[in-house]
């Protein structure tokens, strides 16, 4: 027996939609957690709450997806007992409805799924786990029945038109389920049951035996990927890396160079063998069918269960047709791929949350693309490189770079293939260095803010243009590595009609600020200074251009000139300027994020965290609020110096050494520059001189003392 009940917009509902839910409270003692605004429901003899976008009898279009009920009480119930009084006929009668539907996915399921015959036979798997680990309760069958309702309601696609076609209203009614709310969001709440820690195979239960694909494995975040996979899920069957052969090394070469660098250490240690289980398959993604061998394509179709799409070019100052090449036709091609794949559960694509960074906020939506994407590749493809550069400010209207265009791009493509596959797309703000694994502070490139910090340690930064007061949106690699696995997870067993947009971002749960971070960069740099910093680590950020443009003069190039003459005087090629012109450029192509707010929602974020178990909850840990700033930017600075310049730490003492050095250079620099500017100006002028005797402040009189002693 389950309770329907349809809720409102309406004011005047809203006292039956309570009363239906205090009489389950009360009959069943339990807890029920409500969200957000209108919606419909049922109240599943599991305990656990359905509700759908639209409504039960779908006759309210404009409803969003807005309750979340979610049972708090580790009691299970027997049965639900009747329906409350005031439950109209037609939910009563749509409760039978849907519980007859409900059997005949339930039995659909049980007799095709492994994991459902498991469920019935009490193999090893997916039920003895979930009840020694307290999910389950009651029969293996039973619990079986509850647990599958909704991971076989996802299964829809895959059912025989009949079975769904003996109910049709109620077809209709429960389309909602999966697909976009009217506002456009997708929520996990719409596919889900919302039951806590969900009643299904663990992560690494999930991945066990699983072949995957990873694309842009030798790339920051694909290392990353790779890393937790073997760690966390050891059992996992095999992972398949494309990766192409650069810099004179063959892609063999590549990937075995990538298993002896230190973010391995922690899987060696476990598994000293881990390298049989990445298979590398040579792919330029840049070429036709992704330049995959036809022997590969075969195996790939064949075997693999889960997609990881990272690869991209990530440069702010790509070209506009490599930018789409690789971002947006590599996209299109590697879906082609996976549509080929026989048992293909989830495909990931990893975006970016800036991909709509002309929006100010940002749901987990798709938006409208910023034009027809094969549109504009028909178009790219004849004209001439030139012209395309001519025209590319215009096509990228009010985004800032072809990257976030061609990302955003990528968003439509996928999604234009989300009826034939289960995707799941996940938008990271801006990645920086791990927060805890597999150890604190890893990162291994200049991207983003970590060239920024290296550059102000080292000295050589000292003024950037950013808002104090503005969010700095940083999330951790491991905790979007972590994400992104858990969403693999979640879209290959609830198998999600339209795609699932996960925004992991961190501001608006446990927002920084740039300010914050300038300070917290300068005061760790200063503790653990780099080594052979050319001057002492000392950076400033503001908004005001003009206030900029000034320091930039005064920190950034003199100085610089005045290295290069030094360098000319004793013979050695100035460089100074050189380095100073880059740094401009890469700082010049940062500032728009680092100057502006953007507000993402990050429901889907929160809501797959409360579909974990504890146990997958602290082993794929994704939740920011656990983020101490002050602690990770430590952990990140300390990390650009251990593991981007490689530099020991134990020669720290050494580079403090060195920072006392500049310092004493600085003041001995600074009296050098008084005395002469006494000897020269004041001491020649009986007015200065006035001017002098009236305001004499304490430093100056040593120096003037200083002078007469001379
Ligand atoms: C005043 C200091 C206070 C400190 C606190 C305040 C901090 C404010 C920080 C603000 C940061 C804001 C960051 C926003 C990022 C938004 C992210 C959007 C999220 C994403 O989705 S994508 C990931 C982000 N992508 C990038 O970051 C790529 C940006 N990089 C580029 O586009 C190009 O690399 C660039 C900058 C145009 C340079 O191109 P080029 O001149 O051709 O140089 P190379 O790329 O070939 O590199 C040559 C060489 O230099 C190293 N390098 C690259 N960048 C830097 C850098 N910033 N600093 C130092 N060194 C850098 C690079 O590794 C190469 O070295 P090799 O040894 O390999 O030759
Ligand atoms: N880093 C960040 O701050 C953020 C990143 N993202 C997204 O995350 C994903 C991964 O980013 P990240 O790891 O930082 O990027 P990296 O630049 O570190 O890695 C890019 C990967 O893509 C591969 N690749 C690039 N071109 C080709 C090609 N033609 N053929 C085959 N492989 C290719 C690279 O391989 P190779 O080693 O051969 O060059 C590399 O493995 C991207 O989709 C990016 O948009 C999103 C938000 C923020």
């Amino acid at each position: 027996m389950l309770y329907i009940y349809r809720a409102s917009h309406r004011q005047e509902n809203r006292p039956r939609k309570r009363r239906v839910r205090d009489r389950a409270l009360q009959e069943h003692g339990k807890q029920l957690s409500c969200r957000g605004r209108a919606g419909a429901g049922c109240l599943m003899p599991s305990g656990s709450f359905w509700c759908s976008p639209r409504g039960v009898e779908g006759i309210n279009p404009e409803l969003k997806l807005c309750l979340h009920l979610r049972e708090t009480s580790s009691e299970q119930p027997e049965h639900c007992g009747a329906p409350p009084e005031d439950t109209p006929r037609t939910l009563e009668l749509e409760n039978n409805l849907l519980l007859s539907l409900a059997s005949v996915w339930q039995s659909f399921y049980l007799l095709r799924t492994q994991t459902g015959r498991q469920a019935v036979t009490g193999e090893r798997g997916v039920i003895p786990a979930a009840r020694a680990q307290g999910r389950l309760v009651g029969g293996g069958r039973e619990s079986a029945a509850t647990h599958s309702f909704f991971d076989s309601r996802q299964r829809e696609r895959s059912l025989p038109h009949q079975h769904m076609s003996t109910e049709p209203s109620l077809e209709r009614d429960l389309d909602g389920l999966g697909k976009q709310a009217t506002d456009g969001h997708t929520r996990l709440t719409d596919i889900s049951g919302g039951t806590e820690g969900g009643s299904m195979a663990s992560i690494p239960e999930y991945y066990a035996s699983k072949n995957v694909l990873i694309t842009g494995a030798t790339g920051f975040m694909g290392k990353v990927l790779v890393e937790k996979l073997l760690r966390a899920c050891p059992e996992v069957k095999a992972l398949y890396l494309l990766v192409r052969p650069k810099a004179g090394q063959s892609m063999e070469e590549r990937v075995s160079d990538m298993m002896t660098c230190k973010l391995f250490d922690r899987v060696r240690e476990d598994n000293p063998d881990f390298h049989q289980k990445i298979i590398p398959i040579s792919s330029e993604l840049t070429q036709p069918g992704l330049a995959i061998s036809p022997e590969d394509v075969e195996t790939l179709s064949a075997c693999i269960n889960v997609v990881f799409h990272c690869a991209a070019t990530i440069r702010f100052d790509e070209p506009l047709k490599h930018a789409l090449q690789l971002n947006v036709i590599a996209t299109q091609q590697l879906l082609g791929l996976a549509k080929q794949m026989h048992h293909l559960e989830a495909f990931v694509h990893i975006s970016t949350a800036y991909a709509n960074c002309n929006r100010k906020h940002i749901d987990e939506v798709i938006y409208p693309p910023p034009v027809e994407p094969k549109k504009l590749i028909d178009s790219l493809e004849w004209m001439d490189d030139s012209i395309v550069r001519d025209i590319t400010p215009r096509l990228i209207g009010d985004r800032p770079n072809t990257y976030t265009y061609t990302k955003a791009l990528a968003e439509c493509v996928v999604q234009q293939e989300q009826d034939k596959l289960n995707i799941a797309i996940i938008r990271p703000s801006i990645v920086g260095a791990s927060w805890q694994e597999p150890v604190p502070g890893w990162i291994d490139n200049f991207n983003g803010p970590s060239g920024v910090f290296i550059a102000a340690g080292k000295g050589i930064l000292r003024t950037m243009r950013a808002n104090n007061d503005a969010v700095a949106d940083l999330i951790p690699v491991d905790m979007v590595i972590n994400l992104t696995l858990a969403a693999g997870w979640y879209t290959a067993v609830h198998r999600p009609k339209s795609a699932l947009v996960y925004n992991c971002t961190t501001g608006g749960i446990n927002p920084f600020h740039w300010g914050q971070i300038e300070h917290h960069v300068m005061s760790s740099f200063k503790r653990n200074p780099l080594e052979q910093a050319f001057r002492r680590p000392n950076a400033n950020i503001t908004s005001n251009y003009l206030m900029n443009q000034y320091w930039i003069l005064v920190s950034h190039k003199f100085p610089a000139l005045i290295y290069d003459f030094v360098l000319r005087l004793s013979g050695q090629k100035p460089q100074m300027m050189r380095i100073f012109n880059r740094l401009h450029k890469a700082i010049g192509l940062l500032e728009y994020f680092s100057s502006q707010d953007w507000e993402w929602n990050s429901e889907n974020m929160s809501m797959l965290m409360s579909q974990l178990t504890p146990e997958d909850r602290r082993t794929f840990n994704f939740d920011v609020r656990q983020l101490n700033w002050p602690e990770y930017i430590e952990n990140y600075c300390i990390g650009t110096k251990k593991y981007v310049l490689n530099e020991d730490m134990s020669d720290i003492p050494a580079a403090r050494q060195h920072l006392r050095k500049l310092r004493n250079i600085r003041y001995t620099f600074n009296t050098v520059l008084v005395v002469f500017i006494w000897r020269v100006f004041i001491a020649r002028s009986q007015m200065a001189r006035n001017i002098w005797r009236r305001r004499q402040p304490w430093p100056l009189a040593v120096s003037r003392m200083q002078h007469l002693r001379l």
